[in-house]
C-alpha cells in the first residue's frame, strides 16, 4: 500500500441516483480502515472531478445520468477521466455508463467506454426486476462468503470485448450503443463473479471496476473497504 503525503479524495458522481448512499459507505469504510485521511465528495463539476483520486459512479438511471452529464458539460471530462489510470467503479447504472457497448440502450444515450465490456441493460427482464441474493466473493475479497447483493432492474455483462473490439452485435432488435471515447483500456479483463445461470455481474479491468448490483444499499461496507484498499490505495 502506498502512503501518500496528501489527503486522498474519492468522488461520487452526484448527477442522479444513489450517490448519497455511496458517500456514506465510503466515509464509513475509510474511517474504519484508519489509513491516511480520505475525503469523500459529491462530483457535479469539472473542478470537483479534477480534485478526485478515484471516482464512483452510482446506480440510478443510466439514460438520465448520460443526459445530465451532457447538459452540464461534464461528459467530455468524464471521458477523459476514465482514460486516465485513476480508479473508477461503476455500480448498476454506473456499470452501464462505464461500458464500451450497451445492448438495449436509448439511441442518444452516451457511455464512457472505460472498460472492454458489452453490458445488457435491464437484462433480468420484467418478471425479475429486483431481487436480493447472498453471494460468495471470497475468491477476490478475503473471507467474504455471503455478501448481501441487491439487484434492481440490473444490467449484466453480456460480452467481453477484448480482441473483438470493432464487433457490434446485430443479433437482436435491441439498440446497441457504442461509446465515442477512443480510449483503449490495455489491462486484461478479469471476471470477478458469475451467477449460476452464467450471467457475469462483477468485472475488473486494471483500475476500473464494474458491478451489476448495489453494495451501497445494504448496511455491509466490506465491498467499499475492498475498493479503497485494492483500487484507491493500490501500489
Ligand atoms: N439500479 C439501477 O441502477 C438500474 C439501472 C437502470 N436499469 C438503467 O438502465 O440505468
Amino acid at each position: 500500500m502506498i502512503s501518500r503525503a496528501n489527503n486522498i479524495t474519492i468522488g461520487v458522481l452526484a448527477l442522479q441516483g444513489a450517490f448519497a448512499e455511496h458517500i456514506d459507505h465510503l466515509t464509513t469504510a475509510a474511517d474504519s480502515l484508519q489509513t491516511q485521511p480520505i475525503n469523500v465528495i459529491p462530483v457535479r463539476t469539472p473542478p470537483e472531478l479534477d480534485s478526485c483520486d478515484a471516482l464512483v459512479i452510482p446506480g440510478g438511471e443510466s439514460t438520465a445520468i448520460s443526459l445530465i452529464a451532457e447538459r452540464t458539460g461534464l461528459l467530455a471530462h468524464l471521458m477523459d477521466y476514465v482514460a486516465s489510470e485513476k480508479p473508477v467503479w461503476g455500480t448498476c447504472a454506473g456499470l452501464i455508463f462505464l461500458a464500451k457497448q450497451v445492448v438495449n440502450g436509448k439511441p442518444n444515450q452516451q457511455i464512457l467506454g472505460g472498460m472492454d465490456i458489452q453490458v445488457h441493460r435491464n437484462a433480468f427482464g420484467r418478471q425479475l426486476h429486483s431481487f436480493e441474493a447472498p453471494l460468495d466473493f471470497s475468491s477476490f475479497i478475503k473471507d467474504v462468503i455471503d455478501f448481501p447483493t441487491v439487484f434492481i432492474r440490473a444490467p449484466v455483462i453480456s460480452k467481453i470485448l477484448e480482441n473483438a473490439e470493432s464487433e457490434s452485435e446485430s443479433e437482436s432488435e435491441l439498440t446497441t450503443i457504442i461509446s465515442n471515447n477512443t480510449y483503449k483500456n490495455k489491462a486484461p479483463l478479469q471476471i470477478l463473479h458469475q451467477l449460476e445461470n452464467g450471467f457475469i455481474v462483477a468485472v475488473k479491468q486494471g483500475s476500473k471496476l464494474g458491478t451489476s448490483f448495489h453494495p451501497e444499499l445494504v448496511s455491509d461496507t466490506r465491498f467499499h473497504k475492498w475498493f479503497i484498499l485494492e483500487f484507491v490505495l493500490r501500489e
